[in-house]
Order: C-alpha cells, then sequence, then structure tokens
C-alpha cells in the first residue's frame, strides 16, 4: 500500500534528509512516526503525498506514484500539516469549498466533530485561535475518510479534553482500510491508538515493527534489581527503575510503553534491533 526503495530527498540549500529510505506499510494500520527533530517526519509526509519529491528511488502509494499529482491520487490522500495556513472563512464555507474534491466526504461525521470540538460553524477560520484552527481541520480530515491520512503532530497546540476527544474521534471514525500516519513527538497522547511504530534516524527507517508484535516479544515497565543485568533498556522513573525486558516464553500482557521504546531505540537501539531480529528460542 506504501512502498518506497531506495527513496534518496534533500533541499536545495542542505544535506540530504533522507538517502536510500525503504520503507514498506500494510493498508489498514495506524502508524505513529518518531523521529527527533529535524530527522525528517514532515519531509517524509510531504513526499508520501506528493508536495515535495526527488528524482532518486521510488514511491509507490496506493497504486499511484506521488509526484505524478494525478487527481485520483490527491483525492484519497489528505495531510493535516503542522502549521496551518488557512483562508478567512467561515468554517462552513472551508468544508463546502474543499470537501467536494473527495468523493468519501462525510457531512454526518463533520457536524459530529465540529460539534464535539465545540466549534461553530460560523466562526471565521482566519480568527480562532490556533487550537480551534487545528480542530475544524482534524474534523475536516477524519470525515474525508480518504485511504491514507497523513496528520503531522495533530495533538500539538490542543489542551487536555481536546487531545482524549481526539483519540475518541480516530478510534470511531476510521475504517479499517484506512491507514493513518501520525507523526509525533507526543507519544503519550497517541499510544492506545497505534498499532505500529516507525522510527526515522540518521535519513533512514531505524524500526517499523508492529506494536502486537512488540508486545510478544518484549516487556515494558517496572524492573526489580534482579532483572536488570538482562534488561534490553532501563531508565530512572519517580516509581523506580523502569525499562524493557525480553519475554521469554512468559505470557504476554500488553505493556507497550512508546516513550520507552523510543528512549530505548534513540539509547540503546543497536542492542535492541539485534534482540528484535534474532529469532527466539521458541521459533527456531
Ligand atoms: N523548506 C526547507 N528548506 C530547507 N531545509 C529544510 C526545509 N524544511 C525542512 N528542512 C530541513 O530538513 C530536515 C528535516 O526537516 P523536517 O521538518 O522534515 O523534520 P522533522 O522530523 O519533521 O522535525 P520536527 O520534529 O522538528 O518537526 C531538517 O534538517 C530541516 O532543517
Amino acid at each position: 500500500m506504501i512502498t518506497t526503495k531506495q527513496l534518496s530527498f534533500g533541499y536545495k540549500s542542505g544535506r540530504p534528509v533522507f538517502s536510500g529510505l525503504d520503507l514498506s506499510l500494510p493498508q489498514g494500520s495506524v502508524v505513529g512516526l518518531l523521529g527527533k527533530n529535524g530527522e525528517g517526519k514532515t519531509t517524509l509526509l510531504k513526499n508520501l503525498c506528493g508536495q515535495l519529491f526527488s528524482k532518486q528511488g521510488e514511491i509507490n502509494v496506493l497504486g499511484f506514484t506521488p509526484r505524478e499529482r494525478k487527481v485520483a491520487f490527491l483525492q484519497q490522500v489528505y495531510l493535516l500539516p503542522e502549521e496551518i495556513h488557512v483562508p478567512q472563512v467561515t468554517i462552513r464555507r472551508y468544508f463546502d469549498l474543499c470537501a467536494p474534491f473527495y468523493p468519501n466526504y462525510d457531512e454526518a461525521i463533520a457536524r459530529e466533530l465540529i460539534e464535539t470540538f465545540s466549534l461553530d460553524w460560523n466562526m471565521n477560520l482566519g480568527k480562532v485561535s490556533q487550537g480551534q484552527k487545528k480542530k475544524a481541520l482534524i474534523a475536516f480530515a477524519l470525515s474525508l475518510r480518504v485511504p491514507l491520512l497523513l496528520l503531522d503532530e495533530p495533538t500539538n497546540g490542543l489542551d487536555i479534553p481536546s487531545k482524549g476527544e481526539f483519540r475518541r474521534a480516530v478510534a470511531r471514525h476510521l475504517s479499517e482500510e484506512q491507514t493513518v500516519i501520525i507523526s509525533t513527538h507526543q507519544v503519550r497522547d497517541l499510544e492506545q491508538l497505534i498499532d505500529r511504530i516507525v522510527i526515522l534516524e540518521r535519513g533512514s527507517i531505524y524500526c517499523n515493527e508492529s506494536i502486537a508484535d512488540l508486545s510478544e516479544r518484549l516487556y515494558f515497565g517496572l524492573i526489580s534489581p534482579d532483572e536488570e543485568a538482562r534488561a534490553l533498556y532501563t531508565e530512572p522513573s519517580l516509581g523506580g527503575t523502569v525499562g524493557i525486558l525480553p519475554l521469554q516464553g512468559e505470557a504476554v500482557t500488553d505493556t507497550f510503553s512508546m516513550e520507552l521504546f523510543f528512549n530505548a531505540v534513540v539509547s540503546r537501539g543497536e542492542e535492541l534491533m539485534h534482540h528484535l531480529h534474532t529469532p527466539s528460542e521458541t521459533s527456531k
């Protein structure tokens, strides 16, 4: 559904952001795209929807080459940018102008979300707060029901109740065929939503794992002193040492922590990846 092969991209003024990036994502997943500042998350999202492109490497998204920007492709993809620039029109006018381009747009979902987010159709998009703008565009994005939704830091600027509403809205309105890629630093906001984690590091895909696989192979949480020696990663916390242990035949409980996993990848990535990519005793 999404594949990139040996994709390279750099802005004219700088060093390459990616070189030889290979990525493969299945349809129907909710992907958390993580990476340190400046690793290229936004740049990747823009390459996937054809807003940026390079001639080096291949990208296939929904059977299309994004840089050709065919109408049939653009109707199936929506990118919610981190920084939103909108015209000085009412929310109603914005939806009426833009929604007809997307064949699966659902007005009932739009109405429900505008109400959920405590917005009013008559509000002027140019004059509402950043958070309200974001909520209006989240409502727009979810009501389009496009096969591929790209959300760049969607919870930035949302207040705490709105973050909860956002999670519930995504869970409620996403169909099984839709794929969502969410770029974020707000790992706790999205933990219960994602089923796959992709980490960008030094211009390539460092990790592309399903949460189900990670939960089967790793325990996340408090680590007792006698477990520390076999831990793949530990860090201090107020409640004691937390970390990641390999699971070896123990009953699987869903303890996955995106924050611990990301911290572990950043500081002890080689060891963790080695463990994940070495067949376990039981599967040998
Ligand atoms: N328009 C641009 N022109 C030149 N360089 C750019 C441009 N946009 C981004 N970059 C550079 O490309 C690299 C990747 O930027 P990008 O915004 O994709 O990273 P990011 O992972 O989304 O970062 P953040 O987490 O801070 O939002 C950075 O080094 C950035 O400085």
